[in-house]
């Protein structure tokens, strides 16, 4: 049996499991088991909580989508995990600094329920793209079965393509998305975002998630679109991004700095599980 927390960001939702006092090794299968919506418990991604790899972290934060697959950031988890920690009494501290496998990560507790996460410092020309960047309009283009498909790509720890769309609501999330998700482009896949510009400090962002499929929220995603908007000139700092399952702010100053995402963090329940 293990002992596991149900937690949601905005409806990205998430199995978080402590690996400090509890032994876990999980499978694939088993992860795939425990993110299933019909056999188990049902998550877009598993969170695990074990004990930091450098001197200056708390935790290290380890992540696997629910279709097993391990990846190295995730900022819907972030919040949820820093909510995780300090519910369950593994840290009191109001500013968590904790390992992933592609960088630090420091989150900090804010008013009411909102946890903001420092997601580190954004790439935009993500090595696992071997394409030459237009460097004006920082875009790549192409075709996917008949459609020409333009997007910017980011790295924020973990690739993203951001696509601009007039009516979000009427994307091609699912269609687009499978299909650029696993893009010859792509070797690792990506997250696939489609973002309408509201105005200048506002966007609708839907995310098609690599090894999830379209989840009704995505942090990393919604940090990846403001950087390509601020990138093209269509955005200020400071963007409220509305999601399907609700609202993110995400603030960045510009190259070389570490983008900031603010949102809730929610536990749903607990429970055990027998693997
Ligand atoms: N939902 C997440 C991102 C989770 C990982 C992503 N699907 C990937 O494979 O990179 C978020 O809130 O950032």
């Amino acid at each position: 049996m293990i002992n596991f927390t149900k937690m949601q960001g905005l409806g990205n939702d998430f199995v978080v499991i402590d690996a400090i006092n509890q032994q876990i090794q999980l499978t694939t299968a088993q992860i795939r088991f425990l993110a299933d919506r019909h056999f188990g418990v049902g998550c877009d991604q598993l969170l695990l909580v074990e004990r930091p790899i450098s001197d200056n972290a708390e935790f290290k934060y380890r992540i696997f989508n629910a279709d097993g697959s391990e990846v190295a950031q995730c900022g819907n988890g972030a919040r949820c995990f820093a909510r995780f920690v300090r519910d369950k009494g593994l840290s009191k501290k109001d500013e968590i600094i904790v390992d992933t496998d592609a960088r630090q990560l420091t989150l900090r507790f804010a008013a009411g329920d909102l946890v903001t996460v420092e997601m580190g410092v954004p790439a935009l020309e993500p090595k696992q793209i071997p394409l030459n960047v237009s460097e004006q309009s920082k875009l790549y283009k192409v075709k996917l079965a008949e459609t020409e498909v333009e997007f910017a790509a980011v790295s924020m720890g973990n690739p993203h393509a951001v696509i601009r769309v007039d009516d979000v609501a009427n994307a091609p999330v699912l269609s687009i998305g499978a299909r650029l998700e696993c893009h010859e482009l792509f070797p690792e896949r990506a997250n696939i975002g489609f973002m309408q510009i509201v105005n200048r400090r506002q966007i609708k962002l839907r995310v098609y998630e690599r090894g999830a499929a379209e989840t009704l929220a995505c942090g990393s995603g919604a940090c990846a679109a403001v950087v390509a908007g601020i990138e093209q000139g269509l955005l200020d700092q400071d963007v409220q991004v509305q999601l399907p399952g609700g609202e993110l702010i995400i603030s960045w100053i510009g190259s070389g700095h570490p983008v900031l995402m603010t949102g809730a963090a929610t536990t749903v329940f607990e429970g055990q599980i027998k693997l």
